[in-house]
């Protein structure tokens, strides 16, 4: 039995001379990992090498011996990457344990070497008793017995063609970091999040598709123009449409210049759209799919904190009208979303900052796990640098979009249109989406859901829901992140007219969401404008 906490992260296999020791020193080293080596851990403990225990001992000692290493690494070297011999999973006793150990969550990495290249290293090696008198026949040889074991076995596979031992460590150290979250439902997919996960496109997208329509705004040319590569390295036909940027991405005369594009490149419906950019991008993006011919597969690429943490997963896809934000859409889901880290390193600061209010915002409705981590690393956060920020930075981002992807997938999951559950993810929106809209878009969204979280955490303290301490930690968390807690602009009549254009509200009746204590949301509805108006004005500040 291997217990997952205790296993190597990662088992090295492929013939000899493939160059599994170095992918798997240099792949540690990346991604700060212990590395062993089985020929190695064994010489150390025999006191003589491979070739002495094969002349002194013969094969079959050295099998045991190897089998032995094996099996006790396996157990035993906690997120380690291991490297095999070549022959190792030819043992029933060592395959057997290399499918437990995939059963249990481990990645087997086959590096597969072409024939040519394997022989002509093997002819130059003298160090492998195996190979002896004969290289190249033998080496052959082995390769037709074993290839399908390696097969079999693998759950990543590296070829070395075309490529350095660098790139190699760096695409293994990617796929080893890469986390996913599981949408399920009527049509479920995966969030992968990970650096590199742009290159998994043409999983997502298939071979049915012909052509591809790129959308995107200008900011995020640099990350378009690296998924325009990959999407034409694979086959597709790319129409590259550029969108303004934000919000004014987000109208009916933007979707109808796509719409007249698409016809006009003759897109049919098994060809693709996928959203490359920030929230904005891929609502629109998402509206397009679900309305050309009534509905194409889509894929999101999201590049901002918030549209990785929130707007790329769960299927509201929309625009807005100058009346109020997204009042026309439809719920549609991706085939899948690639959220690749790499895309942040030119994230400005302050739309990073504004990601973080719909991070607390799931920290605050769902997983006290996201606040704690909030508050101990708001510092770091709020001065967030995606071209300075360090790897240990980077590793507490990918944790909080994990982390948050999975309170949206947990809601979004089993109520895809929004009939009871899922609008708790709408905590803060009610309040948020009038001052966008006031403030004529130029406060970014998790800005002014940060606002509406207090005006909704101070309405749940007029209402008896929620006591002092509870609503000045909402202050104190978020404005510790750098994010807004109180709002000067509009008036109330303006504010509460807004209001009644939520989606949550039923005939003239309004409808919050608000907390009983942390993690624990809950309904509120038609409060009275009294406690509306007393919450309003705790949002106000002198000035
Ligand atoms: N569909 C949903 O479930 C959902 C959820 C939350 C928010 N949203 C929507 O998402 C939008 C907000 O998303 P947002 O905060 O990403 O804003 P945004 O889309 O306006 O992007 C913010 C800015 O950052 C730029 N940008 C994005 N990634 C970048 C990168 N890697 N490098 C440099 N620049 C980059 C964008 O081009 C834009 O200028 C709103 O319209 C909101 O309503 C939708
Ligand atoms: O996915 C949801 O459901 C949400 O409410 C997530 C919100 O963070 C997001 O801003 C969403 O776009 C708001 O939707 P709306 O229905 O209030 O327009």
């Amino acid at each position: 039995m291997i217990e997952s906490s205790s296993m190597p992260k990662a088992v090295v296999i492929g013939m000899p001379g493939a160059g599994k020791t170095r992918l798997g020193r240099e792949t540690a080293a990346l991604i700060k990992a212990p590395f062993r080596d089985t020929d190695q851990c064994i010489e150390e403990e025999a006191g003589r090498s491979v070739s002495e225990i094969f002349d002194t001992q013969g094969e079959q000692a050295f099998r045991g011996m190897e089998t032995r290493a094996v099996l006790d690494l396996l157990k035993d070297f906690p997120g380690g990457i291991l490297s095999l011999g070549g022959g190792a999973p030819m043992s029933t006793e060592v395959f057997q344990a290399l499918q437990d150990y995939r059963l249990a969550g481990g990645a087997v990495v086959y590096l597969e070497v072409d024939p040519e290249e394997g022989v002509s290293r093997a002819a130059r090696s003298d160090h492998r008793p195996l190979l002896r008198g004969g290289a190249s026949e033998r080496w052959m040889a082995l390769y037709r017995e074993r290839r399908s074991v390696y097969q079999e076995l693998a759950t990543i596979t590296l070829k070395s063609r075309n490529t350095t031992p660098r790139a190699l460590a760096r695409r293994l150290a990617d796929a080893l970091t890469e986390r996913v979250v599981h949408v399920s439902g009527p049509d479920p997919y995966d969030v992968r999040i990970g650096a590199g996960v742009t290159g998994r496109l043409h999983e997502l997208l298939g071979d049915q598709t012909m052509r591809v329509a790129l959308i995107h705004t200008q900011p995020v040319q640099r990350h378009s123009d690296h998924a325009r590569a990959l999407l034409r390295q694979a086959g597709y036909q790319v129409v590259d449409l550029t969108i303004p940027d934000a919000e004014a991405g987000k109208t009916i005369q933007v979707s109808q210049g796509i719409w007249e594009r698409l016809a006009t490149e003759g897109f049919t419906r098994s060809d693709a759209v996928v959203g490359l950019g920030g929230g904005a991008a891929t609502d629109q993006a998402g509206f397009i799919a679900a309305t050309w011919m009534r509905g194409i597969r889509y894929v999101n690429c999201p590049t901002s904190l918030l549209a990785m943490v929130d707007a790329s997963t769960g299927g509201k896809t929309g625009i807005n009208l100058e009346q109020g934000k997204n009042l026309v859409g439809s719920f549609y889901t991706p085939a899948g979303v690639l959220a690749d880290l790499r895309t942040l390193r030119t994230l400005p600061n302050d739309i990073f900052v504004e990601g973080l209010g719909e991070v607390a915002k799931s920290g605050f409705i769902m997983d006290g796990g996201i606040l704690r981590e909030l508050e101990e690393r708001a510092e770091s956060l709020r001065s967030f640098d995606g071209q300075e920020s360090d790897q240990w930075l980077g590793t507490v981002v990918q944790d909080l979009i994990e982390r948050t992807v999975e309170v949206k997938a947990r809601h979004v999951s089993v109520d895809l249109k929004e009939s009871g559950l899922r609008e708790f993810l709408n905590y803060g929106h009610t309040l948020g989406h009038a001052i966008e809209k006031i403030e004529h878009f130029t406060w970014r969204h998790g800005q002014a859901v940060s606002v509406g979280m207090v005006f909704a955490a101070e309405l749940a303290r007029i209402t008896g829901h929620l006591d002092q301490d509870a609503v000045d930690y909402h202050r104190r968390l978020l404005s510790s992140l750098g994010l807004r807690t109180w709002w000067n602009g509009g008036d109330f009549d303006q504010v509460l007219a807004l209001m009644h254009r939520d989606k949550k509200a039923r005939g003239n009746k309004l409808r919050f969401i608000i907390l009983d204590g942390l993690g624990k949301p809950t309904h509120l509805d038609d409060p009275p404008v009294s406690a509306l108006k007393e919450a309003f004005q705790a949002i106000r500040k002198e000035e």
